[in-house]
């Protein structure tokens, strides 16, 4: 017999966007959702309360770099290349496999806490970010980071080689809730002769491209300075940008690269909170979405936002969006939580962000019971504009209760925060040795 679960007496967030009273009940098993419908609690072998609460799709968190919450609040208030190359890169240098198996384990706790269901990662160690995400029970997107930018030959070839084993060797783990991509760092972090060499191998390898795209100004200028053209169109003749593909950032984007993105159907991951606090500029959001570009959002790493709350993020691109376009009616609240759940569950090729039958079984429970979420007008406006990722009451992903009563259940966050913090404190004093 099938374990079914049914989440009970909550009101349900619609791919129509509508909210209506309803039961849904998943097989836990297949984690796939079975019904959307009035009374099915009769039917399950377990329930979960949504008593004055809102089922919605669990977030998707895009874009981001989980060990970096080792490193969350070490360096603030400096611009993304400063910041990169005289204290993230110095820190990374010393960085272990433990540290990644301990600061992943840190952001599956708050990506839980949050309602994040899923995540994509750009980092290494990935053996390690694959052992947490299946003891989480979270689903994600993997994948080694490829610079080449200041190694020999030998040791660039390797890092890219690298990234095409380690998406080859993981792909289809954790019972398929992990899948991989080849992840070069940006156009102007790998040299054009490695992405000539290794992209004929990923296509074989059958695996997606991920990679930050035209993030600040130095982005455009050293592609322009390499090639002479914009970095999007640089990344299409070297046959980067596909359906399977999705770019991190798409800040400084002119009107033929927006095309151009929306021609190869391929997804941009926008960062809204890491974006303003690196003064790395205002991406052009609504034109995406106008050209017909898929958008997702992401934290990108905690160093640079500086923690992993989507509905942050959420707030944060419907406000940047209206001042990017100079419009108030610019990326709505139905448009921002679209790209949080359903945006993001397409960017990274999982059959989630719905609530419907078929779908993946991967839901958020917010607790409606709130003086910030007092009266109720437009629940959707609620969870653009006044909700927090601490209203999460429940995280359901692949059918499986992550956290039930706020209560994260595959590990020991006491134990899980104490780790982290001896290994950030350690990691920081080899770093400054
Ligand atoms: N194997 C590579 C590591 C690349 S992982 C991905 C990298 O992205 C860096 N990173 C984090 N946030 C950002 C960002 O906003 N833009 C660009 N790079 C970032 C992060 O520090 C990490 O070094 C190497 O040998 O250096
Ligand atoms: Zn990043």
């Amino acid at each position: 017999m099938t374990d079914t679960l049914a989440v009970t007496d909550g009101r349900v967030l619609t791919p129509e966007f509508d909210v209506v009273r309803a039961d849904v009940l998943i097989d836990a098993d297949a984690g796939e959702i079975l019904d959307v419908a009035p009374d099915l609690a009769g039917d399950a072998d377990e329930t979960l309360d949504a008593t004055d609460s809102l089922v919605m799709p669990g977030l998707v968190n895009a874009h981001g770099h989980a060990t970096m919450t080792l490193l969350r609040g070490y360096a603030d208030d400096k611009n993304l290349e400063d910041w990169l190359r005289e204290d993230i890169w110095p820190a990374e240098a010393e960085l272990t496999a433990d540290d990644v198996a301990v600061g992943t384990r840190l952001a599956a706790v708050e990506l839980i806490r949050s309602g994040t269901t899923a995540f994509a990662d750009m980092y290494f160690h990935v053996g390690e970010v694959v052992e947490a995400v299946r003891e989480a029970g979270l689903r994600a997107r993997v994948g080694h980071g490829v610079v080449t930018v200041g190694k020999d030959e030998a040791a660039a070839r390797d890092d890219f080689a690298e990234s095409v084993a380690v998406a080859e060797e993981y792909d289809g783990a954790a019972d398929g809730r992990i899948r991989t991509a080849v992840m070069p760092h940006a156009p102007h972090t790998v040299g054009t002769e490695f992405f000539e060499e290794f992209v004929p191998r990923v296509r074989e390898a059958g695996v997606p491209l991920h990679f930050h795209l035209n993030e600040t100004e130095t982005y455009l200028e050293e592609i322009d300075a390499e090639a002479g053209v914009r970095p999007t169109e640089y990344a299409d003749d070297l046959g980067l940008l596909a359906d399977d593909t999705f770019v991190a950032h798409g800040v400084h984007l002119d009107a033929s690269e927006i095309g151009t993105l929306a021609d190869r159907d391929t997804s941009v991951v926008h960062c809204p909170a890491s974006n303003m606090k690196l003064a790395s500029g205002m991406a052009p959001v609504q034109d995406l979405l106008d050209a017909g570009v898929n958008v997702a959002l992401g934290t990108d790493g905690a160093a640079s936002n500086n923690d992993l709350d989507l509905f942050d993020e959420l707030r944060d691109a419907a406000m940047i969006g209206k001042l990017a376009a100079d419009d108030a009616a610019a990326v709505d609240a139905e448009t921002a939580v679209r790209m949080a759940t359903e945006g993001g569950a397409k960017a990274l090729g999982f059959d989630s962000g719905r609530i419907e039958a078929g779908a993946n079984a991967d839901l958020a429970v917010v607790d409606l019971d709130a003086v910030h979420l007092t009266p109720e007008h437009d629940l959707v406006s609620h969870l653009a504009y006044a909700a927090r990722g601490s209203d999460v009451r429940h995280t359901v992903c692949d059918g499986e209760v992550l956290m039930r009563d706020r209560e994260v259940l595959a590990f020991d966050e006491a134990d899980v925060r104490e780790r982290a913090q001896e290994h950030a404190a350690a990691l920081v004093a080899r770093a400054e040795e």
